[in-house]
């Protein structure tokens, strides 16, 4: 997308935001926001409060990522400010030394300019994750010495959900580009190349995709455990990592799960996959929780808020046991409702947050059978109807599209794994259904009733 105008870029990031995130997010977060600069590089972002800077820069990092590619705006640097902040914009936190070559990447590469935070130097190692980020390192390390002898291409880095894989992907990434501003890196998530290619297809030009692919020195593949069902992509991810494995060219490859058990991948995708190092990261323990907490509060966006006291610290690292996307989320919580409040963090605050925490999840684990039961009630039909793949009867589409709403909207569940409840519907059907069901929510007020009132009877 080509314009310097601020409002035109917020106002498309704002559409995708609005069609990517649960229509109570887009409402309460994002709405209130507003384009204030664009210096040519950064997006400047005016958002209400510093209660809701924090929710924004840590909750929806990734949701705002996962936009500016849909968008074609992969290169976009994001900058949040305060309403009545009279001091000098709040810009992304610079690492000492990628600033300026992340800046220097060339224009058509489709390395992100978000992430600020991931970089190799922020992230906290031990024990679980100790093989992981020493090769992570390495690779960066042996950059331009081509006679290293242990093989790390490609890098295959497998772990459960928020456990710091992208991170440490992302971190090579950056750490690549500040030893040599001039390297071309990729950052691609399976879903997008998926969407992307489908694109291509249509318009039956598929050749400039994969060119702009091969042309990487640095290629990061992200979530490979989405290939599974999707033949064509495969295809042609396999050509892209032969062709750079071939050139020499370093290739990062992250799943949730080691590569003899990605389900559905052709062999000679796993065999590609196995060729070089595997290392896994698993959850962390005590201690590397509180030194991850720790570390996080040197953010920019932590520093002028009242410290958190190593009480606060301690409970949190006891009570998010689980991926560091929890640990982070309680940490933000508990700066949040302090900010909030206009109090200072304390135990009492972070056993509030712990609760709403765990009433939120109580919301998130409403079990999308629930609400296909409801809504096949409400509309009269069968749940084995609702629930049936192949069917262009309206009167069962129509209860389907508002079933995804409402799971999207009542669950934490993901457009993936929505359609996988539907007995294996495609991502991109689940978001053009739940548009849908938006679209009509706007132009007909008696349909806008029924979806609140049977959202409101399953809640
Ligand atoms: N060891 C660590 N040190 C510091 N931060 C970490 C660490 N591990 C994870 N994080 C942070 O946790 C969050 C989630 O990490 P990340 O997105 O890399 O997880 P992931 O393994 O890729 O998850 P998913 O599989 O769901 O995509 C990020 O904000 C990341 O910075």
């Amino acid at each position: 997308m080509q314009t310097n105008d601020p409002h035109a870029l917020w106002e498309t990031l704002r559409k995708g935001l609005s069609s990517h995130l649960p229509e109570r997010t887009f409402h309460d977060w994002i709405e209130p926001c507003k384009a204030v600069n664009f210096d040519g590089t950064t997006l400047l972002i005016q958002v209400p409060s510093p209660s809701a800077r924090i929710w924004i820069e840590q909750q929806l990092a990734e949701e705002f990522h996962d936009v500016l590619v849909q968008c074609d705006l992969a290169n976009l640097r994001l900058g949040f400010m305060v309403a009545g902040d009279a001091k000098a914009p709040a810009q992304p936190a610079k690492t000492k030394s990628t600033h300026a070559a992340v800046q220097e990447t060339p224009l058509d590469s489709p390395f992100p300019q978000g992430f600020h935070r991931y970089t190799l130097d922020r992230f906290v190692v031990g024990p679980s994750s100790q093989l992981a980020f020493a090769a992570a390192n390495a690779v960066v390390e042996s950059h331009g010495k081509p006679n290293s002898t242990l093989n790390m291409n490609p890098l295959f880095i497998y772990g459960g959900s928020g456990l710091g894989k992208t991170h440490l992907m992302i971190g090579i990434g950056k750490g690549l580009l500040a030893k040599a501003p001039n390297l071309r890196v990729a950052y691609l998530k399976v879903d997008n190349f998926f969407n992307e290619l489908t694109i291509a297809i249509r318009a039956k030009n598929t050749e400039p995709m994969r060119k702009k692919y091969q042309q990487n020195d640095l290629l990061l593949l992200d979530d490979v455990q989405t290939l599974g069902k999707m033949e064509r992509t495969q295809e042609e991810i396999f050509y892209i990592l032969e062709y750079l494995l071939q050139y020499g060219k370093q290739i990062v490859i992250t799943s949730d799960k080691p590569p003899q058990r990605l389900e559905g991948l052709h062999d000679r995708l796993i065999t590609r996959c196995k060729w070089g190092l595997t290392a896994d990261i698993q959850p962390p323990d005590f201690e590397t929780r509180v030194a991850i907490l720790r570390k996080k509060l040197d953010d920019e966006v932590f520093k002028d808020l009242p410290e958190v006291p190593e009480d606060v610290i301690t409970f949190i690292a006891h009570k998010a046991k689980g991926s560091v996307r929890d640990l982070e989320g309680l940490l933000t919580r508990v700066v949040f409702q302090s900010s909030f409040l206009g109090v200072s963090p304390s135990l009492g605050v972070a056993q509030e947050a712990f609760l709403g925490q765990t009433g939120s999840e109580a919301t998130a684990s409403i079990s999308m059978e629930r609400i296909c039961r409801m809504t096949a009630e409400t509309f009269n039909i069968s749940f084995n109807d609702l629930m049936k793949k192949k069917t262009r009867q309206q009167v069962i589409l129509l209860p389907r599209q508002v079933a995804m709403y409402l799971s999207r909207e009542l669950t934490a569940a993901s457009f993936t794994e929505i359609g996988n409840s539907f007995n294996g519907m495609h991502h991109s059907t689940v978001m053009n259904a739940i548009e849908s069901v938006k679209n009509r929510m706007q132009k007909d007020a008696d349909f806008h009733k029924l979806v609140h009132s049977l959202l409101n009877s399953i809640q």
